[in-house]
């Protein structure tokens, strides 16, 4: 039903342009509210991979352009009708996407969207040189419906209307799934989503596929409309720079990006170059190239995310004026922060045991030989001075850093080396020290990706999400988005997202990093109410009042080494701790 009611703003938009096709009786016009669509589809798209990954493809030309040639192929050769060749080209460009993601993901950054560029520009030369320079459609007068060949050309803006509303709601279905919010965390924090439990390459591929088959589809649509197929027109840069164009002015990442972008700069490029292309002749390009500019110098991530922006700051600022006259009290309010009482050390059977672990950077050994193991219901604590390897440890833990030797035991199974996302569904949870955050994502939403490792449905993830919200005290501020957070909501909404996973052991990395006195107080809270309901924990931290309240076990790393390990106490009271780390003022204070 939410699905349904969400899809609203699209059938209005189908119903509206329909309406207004039928008002449309210049052919030229016709054909124009036609060309909106396509590229409003091209756009999607682009969206589908560039948009929700980050990943920035300068090729989607490539599946656009085996679209068009499939289809006008299909014809001439086998008298394929575009009903079919349609959907084939669909196909076709799926496989092409795999074809191509496959080596391409391998490469990041401006290196993946360089190498995209070449894709195109590859099959563009060989279309030449194959001999298909220009192909046309072949004229059926007889069998007009078989072949999609109308006399009336508003059923040309139909057909595409019934494409771009189905790619809307293919989009759609993904933004809300568990496929949509994976591309989402890849494209904000790829380490992340990692560490949420996402096989971001899988996620990519898929992404890579849906977006590269819809760009088939399209494209052997437009042979439909224009009936003439040159590598030039189809494989051309221009091709892929529209597509993109589109939809970063409309808005990167949101099924209404391609959709605005396409009905402003399809009609005033199309329009210019009628009225004035024939004495500035590439008046398009211009235009395009002015539309990436407005949008790089005024809104960066495109006109919707803008204009939702200024709504919801204006929202937001009218909700705190009115919370602040009724004198309401603060949004998130954890437990408070008492002293725990004392734990009893935990007599379980290890769930984490590693053994001989060590990483060297170089000539740097930042992790020597660590041996340790945590019991369940354990709160190990990770202390010594900067630069000692803990993080390290945790990131060969979590499978971000291969280790050069060395086993991490989960239940008695060896995982080292093993990638975060399978790290993450095998029990362990993080934070991170440098907070992760989703920042585009609302709280709610940053958490539920957290939630999916172990849920079947999307209903359960949000149920886990919405359970591990409440848990750390941030259901008042769920729907806040996470980039507006304050640094103690935020490292709470990290550890939220870590908790929905039902992780069998938390890693929390210097949790309490950049938090004032009080906000320590509260994320302590929380974190010893965890301690007490039997959760198995191993923190980093520096703050020792805080450690020697919480945790039964320290290790003390020094130099990568371990210095010693043992119950707080005698940790504490240690000549080589109080030396290496704590320092003779913490001893004398103590004593
Ligand atoms: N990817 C890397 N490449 C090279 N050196 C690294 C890398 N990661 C960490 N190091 C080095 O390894 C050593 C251990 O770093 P690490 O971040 O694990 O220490 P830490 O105990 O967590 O320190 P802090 O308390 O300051 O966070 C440091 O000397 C660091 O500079």
């Amino acid at each position: 039903m939410a699905f349904l009611r969400s899809l609203a703003p699209a059938i209005l938009f189908v119903a509206v342009y329909f309406v207004i096709s039928l008002l449309v009786t210049n052919s030229y016009y016709q054909l124009m509210m036609t060309l909106v669509l396509v590229w409003t589809v091209m756009g999607l798209s682009w969206n589908m991979l560039s948009g929700y990954t980050g990943l920035m493809s300068f090729g989607h030309a490539a599946f656009f352009g085996l679209g068009a040639y499939f289809s006008v192929l299909g014809h001439v050769h086998f008298g394929l009708s575009p009903w079919l060749a349609i959907p084939l080209a669909g196909a076709l460009g799926a496989v092409a996407g795999l074809v191509v993601g496959i080596p391409t993901f391998r490469l990041r950054g401006h290196y993946f969207a360089l190498s995209m560029l070449a894709y195109p520009l590859a099959l563009l030369y060989v279309f030449e040189w194959l001999g298909y320079q220009e192909v046309s459609v072949p004229m059926e007068r007889d069998h007009q419906l078989l072949y999609m060949q109308f006399e009336d050309q508003r059923i040309y803006t139909w057909l595409a209307l019934a494409l771009a509303f189905a790619v809307i709601v293919i989009t759609r279905m993904v933004e809300r799934s568990r496929f949509g919010m994976a591309l989402l965390a890849i494209k904000q924090n790829e380490a992340a989503a990692e560490a949420a439990g996402i096989d971001t390459t899988r996620w990519k591929l898929r992404a890579m596929m849906l977006s590269a088959g819809i760009a088939g589809a399209v494209g052997a649509f437009y042979t439909v409309v224009l009936l003439v197929v040159t590598p030039q027109a189809v494989f051309g840069v221009l091709v892929s720079a529209q597509a993109l164009t589109v939809a970063m002015f409309g808005g990167v990442g949101t099924v209404w990006g391609p959709v605005i972008g396409s009905l402003i700069l399809i009609p005033l490029s199309e329009t210019l170059h009628a009225e004035i292309g024939s004495w500035l002749p590439g008046i398009q390009g211009v235009i395009y190239g002015l539309a990436i500019v407005v949008v790089i110098l005024v809104a960066p991530e495109g006109i919707f995310w803008k204009a939702r922006d200024f709504v919801l700051k204006h929202r937001e600022r009218a909700e705190t004026a009115r919370a602040v006259s009724r004198r309401a009290p603060a949004a998130a309010a954890p437990l408070p922060a008492t002293a725990a009482p004392a734990r009893r050390a935990p007599e379980g059977k290890p769930i984490l045991e590693v053994r001989g672990l060590s990483k060297a950077f170089g000539g740097l050994k930042a992790v020597q030989n660590v041996t340790f193991s945590v019991k369940e219901g354990q709160i190990l604590g990770i202390i010594g001075p900067n630069g000692a390897g803990k993080t390290t440890l945790f990131n060969l833990l979590c499978g971000f850093v291969r280790p050069d030797s060395g086993e991490v035991l989960l239940d008695g199974v060896n995982m080292a080396g093993k990638p975060p996302h399978v790290m993450c569904a095998a029990g362990l949870g993080r934070t991170f020290q440098v907070m992760r955050p989703f920042a585009r994502m609302s709280v709610a939403d940053n958490v539920v990706v957290g939630a999916y490792v172990h849920a079947a449905t999307d209903a359960e993830a949000r149920a886990r999400a919405g359970q591990a919200i409440e848990r750390v005290g941030l259901a008042a501020i769920q729907d806040k988005i996470a980039g507006n957070l304050t640094t103690k909501e935020l490292r709470l909404m990290e550890l939220a997202r870590a908790l929905a996973g039902r992780p069998r052991i938390l890693l929390l990395d210097e949790t309490l990093a950049g938090l004032g006195p009080a906000e320590v107080g509260e994320v302590m809270a929380v974190i010893r109410s965890l301690a007490e309901e039997g959760a198995t924990i191993v923190i980093i931290e520096h703050t020792m009042k805080a450690m020697v309240q919480l945790v039964d076990h320290f290790l003390v790393l020094d130099h990568g080494e371990m210095l010693v390990e043992g119950e707080p106490e005698s940790v504490t009271r240690d000549p080589r701790v109080v030396e290496a780390y704590l320092g003779a003022k913490w001893s004398a204070a103590h004593a």
